[in-house]
């Protein structure tokens, strides 16, 4: 577990299309299909058994919200910024 990043480090390591909320980051996925946004939890989730880093994922009827945070550093660090690029990486290559 990282330290607490700054707001600069923050700032620089965020990937486009997330927003950083207090001590969370967070994006929210749009999908056409309800299962669609299903499926994608269930690769969140197979990314942070991984990472062994757990976000907060709130599926909607065609949108899935993802909140990342670092609990027990009480901040946002390299970790939550690392499952965010996971996040895009694999959904880019699943999207082909
Ligand atoms: C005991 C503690 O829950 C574990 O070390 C892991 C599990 N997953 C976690 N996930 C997140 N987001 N933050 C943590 O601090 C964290 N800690």
């Amino acid at each position: 577990m990282g330290d607490v990043l700054s707001d600069d480090e923050i700032d620089a390591g965020l990937p486009e299309e997330w927003a950083r909320e207090g001590d969370e980051i967070v994006r929210t996925y749009e999908f056409e299909e309800y299962l669609q946004g299903v499926n994608f939890a269930q690769m969140v989730g197979e990314i942070a058994e991984a990472q062994f880093h757990h976000p907060e994922i709130v599926i909607g009827y065609k949108d899935v919200e993802i909140r990342l945070t670092s609990h027990e550093a009480g901040g946002i660090t390299d970790q939550d910024l690392e499952m965010a690029e996971l996040i895009e990486t694999e959904r880019r290559e699943r999207e082909g």
